[in-house]
């Protein structure tokens, strides 16, 4: 089980970055140590310009660390399989077929998937995220939601170790969000590690770890327990700590705690909360 946690993980090890700006350079991340096992659901939040996408890159080494290193441990040598792949907040980025069906099978024939497995695979990717009806479509007319799909169902295809979504469900109505979460939770019960990067904590749900940034700095990186509600003793969580807003289900639990109500286990949605309610006497 040991061996099997330290395969394929993501080392960050004094890990900064910083780039040109005016007057000289600005630091971006600050100098950052972490360790993402294989399977884990990272989640990363923080406000804009906090350092989330700078991270993201950082993670998938398309910027180069200005100190430290990053390690991928175990990576698939032989593999056809790509190790990280980063579903982008602007789906502009990585358009390269002339039909939706084409981009989903340029990022297969690129990585050498064996050519009796492309069509499948790249229709199945499109099946979950729900554009099968527009596989024959140009992606220049796809709305700013669809060419997120697209670029997801890309990513997907091409079954990555570790699958970073950078705030990926932004422009996405709630049912196509809830079936880009469908997706990413089946790949994470395959052993996907997924990095969920978002502002919107309601999709925290699946979270068993989280990251939160400002200004290029990690200022919490805990379990969703005690980012979302206080330990004993302690006043307000770290959620409200930072400034976050907590979902509707936990400022509901939290609520029915200071009334001296027990919810167990603590709740994160509205069907875990109306769970522990229902188990009151
Ligand atoms: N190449 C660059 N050169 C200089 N500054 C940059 C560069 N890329 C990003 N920045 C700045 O670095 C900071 C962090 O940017 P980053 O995109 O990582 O933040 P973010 O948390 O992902 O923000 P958002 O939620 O708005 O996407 C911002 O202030 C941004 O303006």
């Amino acid at each position: 089980m040991e061996n099997k946690m330290k395969a394929s993980s993501i080392d960050l090890q004094g890990v900064s970055y910083a780039a040109a700006a005016a007057g000289g350079t600005k630091t971006l991340l600050q100098e950052t140590d972490m360790h993402i096992p294989k399977g884990q659901w990272l989640a990363i939040v923080g406000a804009n310009g906090s350092g989330k996408s700078t991270l993201a890159k950082l993670m998938a080494k398309l910027y180069p660390a200005t100190t430290g290193t990053v390690v991928y441990s175990n990576q698939p040598g032989a593999s056809y399989r790509p190790f990280v792949q980063i579903i982008f907040q602007n789906p502009d980025v990585q358009m390269m077929g002339e039909t939706v069906y084409e981009d989903v099978r340029f990022g297969l024939d690129n990585y050498g998937f064996p050519s009796g497995e492309i069509h499948g695979l790249a229709m199945n990717a499109l099946d979950k995220v729900g554009l099968t009806a527009l596989a024959d479509a140009s992606p220049a007319v796809l709305s700013g939601g669809q060419k997120q799909l697209l670029q997801a169902a890309g990513c997907l295809a091409v079954q990555p170790e570790v699958l970073i979504f950078d705030e990926a469900a932004s422009m996405l109505d709630p049912m196509s969000r809830q079936r880009l979460l469908q997706a990413a939770r089946s790949l994470h019960v395959e052993g996907t590690t997924i990095v969920w990067i978002t502002q919107l904590l309601d999709e925290l749900e699946a979270s068993e770890r989280i990251v939160a940034l400002e200004s290029g700095a990690i200022v919490f990186d805990g379990s969703r327990e005690t980012f979302f509600y206080p330990r004993s003793g302690e006043v307000g969580s770290a959620c409200e700590r930072l400034g976050f807003s907590p979902p509707y289900a936990v400022q509901l639990a939290l609520e029915l705690m200071k009334r001296g109500r027990r919810l167990h286990p603590l709740p994160f949605s509205i069907e875990e909360l109306g769970k522990a309610v229902s188990a009151w006497e």
